[in-house]
């Protein structure tokens, strides 16, 4: 039943490109019935990212999306890309990293838990997978996706920089995290070869040593560590990493769980809306055929609701219609099931009623 007080939300969604207006419609179906269950209103406005904003207006990221994403209480974004926009002038993928730049979101929360049915359905041992219950802390606004690039006919550059504080701030965040979890952080870099991973682990060594002396803290280098992932998965419990290495093994990790359609997350910064997205990209080879897989984008719908609405009830109540849903095995093709995109997000939305009407059977019995 209802705990929080009815307001009124007003929520930006980006669509993108290829699968992007798909997911994101099914997550927006989705609040809008935990809208009328909760007795919140949630004021849903349409803006431009990606190929489809470059196509209208010539730009990745027009003036109109910036102002209505800082504006709003919560973003939630599709995905953005795909070979139409391929070899271009303006790149889709401009317009995600400057929307997450302009937002000050430096923390991009990746969580994967693998029940026993997803184990099941991981192309991994289920002895390996079952049970894993890790989040991946990615830095999202800076390193060698923001540094400075150059091009000439032969010769190519990528400058990766990170200061002090943007490795502080992420730190901590992660630390902090850890302190909620089972306590230890995992902090990944390549001190062995890049200056910038040497900074990086200085600076998690003196932040853990300074203020958080309690969490267990280890240090991994990227190359071994994307075996251990495989390997021994239920090990970790926080991953703190850079924004490429981050990007590179969350992907990595979605495979744990059965697909990369299922993996929300939250990109999060001190202040102000955060913007809530599936890891996946535009999957252009199976875009506009009901194929998607949904999951992704309704539990980090669910993460919109939790870290910038902070409605807990509301998103418990997605997340507990997805385990059921997924228990039920009612699921689409990437998990080797039958639904298409809508019928997985029906499937999500009865799941929501049939957990409310429950709960709300459950109190008449308790009062009759
Ligand atoms: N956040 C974003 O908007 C991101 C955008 N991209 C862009 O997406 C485009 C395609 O990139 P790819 O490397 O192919 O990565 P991708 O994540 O789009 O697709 C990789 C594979 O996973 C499958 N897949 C992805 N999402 C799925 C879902 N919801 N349900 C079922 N299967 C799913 C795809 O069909 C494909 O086989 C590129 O233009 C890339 O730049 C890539 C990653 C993130
Ligand atoms: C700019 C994006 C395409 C990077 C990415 O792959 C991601 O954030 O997952
Ligand atoms: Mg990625």
């Amino acid at each position: 039943m209802p705990h929080t007080a009815p307001k009124t939300y007003n929520i930006v969604l980006l669509p993108g490109d290829g699968v992007g207006p798909e997911v994101t419609r099914a997550a927006r179906d989705v609040l809008a019935v935990i809208g009328d269950f909760y007795g919140h209103s949630f004021n849903f406005s349409e803006h431009l990212i990606g190929g489809a904003a470059i196509d209208e207006t010539g730009e990745p990221l027009p003036e109109a999306t910036r102002a209505a994403c800082v504006a709003a209480d919560a973003v939630l974004l599709g995905a953005v890309g795909g070979p139409k926009w391929d070899g271009g002038k303006r790149r889709p993928e401009e317009g995600l990293l400057a929307i997450r730049k302009a937002m000050g979101l430096f923390a991009n929360l990746r969580p994967l838990q693998v029940s026993p049915v997803m184990a099941h359905r991981s192309p991994l041992k289920k002895e390996i997978v079952e049970g894993v219950d890790l989040i991946v802390f990615r830095e999202l606004t800076g390193g060698v996706y923001f540094g400075e690039k150059t091009r000439t006919a032969d010769r190519a550059t990528d400058l990766c920089e990170y200061t002090v504080p943007e490795i502080e701030r992420v730190t901590r965040a992660a630390f902090q995290t850890a302190r909620q979890r089972r306590g230890k952080v995992t902090s990944v870099d390549k001190a062995n070869v890049m200056e910038t991973s040497r900074l990086w682990r200085e600076v998690v060594t003196r932040i853990h040593a300074e203020e958080f002396p309690e969490i267990a803290l280890e240090h991994a280098l990227v190359d071994s560590m994307a075996m251990h992932l495989i390997r021994k998965p239920r090990e970790y419990d926080v991953i703190l990493t850079e924004n490429m290495f981050g990007d590179i093994l969350s992907d990595e990790i979605s495979v744990l769980g059965g697909s990369i359609g299922l993996l929300p997350s939250a990109s999060l910064g001190t202040e102000g809306p955060g913007l809530f997205e599936p890891i996946h990209g535009s999957a252009p080879d199976i875009a506009g055929q009901d194929l998607a897989n949904p999951v992704g984008t309704i539990l980090s719908a669910a993460l919109l609701l939790r870290h910038s609405l902070k409605l807990e009830d509301e998103a418990d109540s997605i997340e507990a219609a997805v385990a059921a849903v997924l228990a039920a095995g009612a699921v689409t093709a990437d998990l080797g099931g039958a639904l298409g995109t809508r019928a997985a997000t029906e499937a999500v939305i009865d799941a929501i009623r049939a957990i409310h009407w429950a709960a709300a059977h459950r109190v008449q019995m308790h009062w009759a």
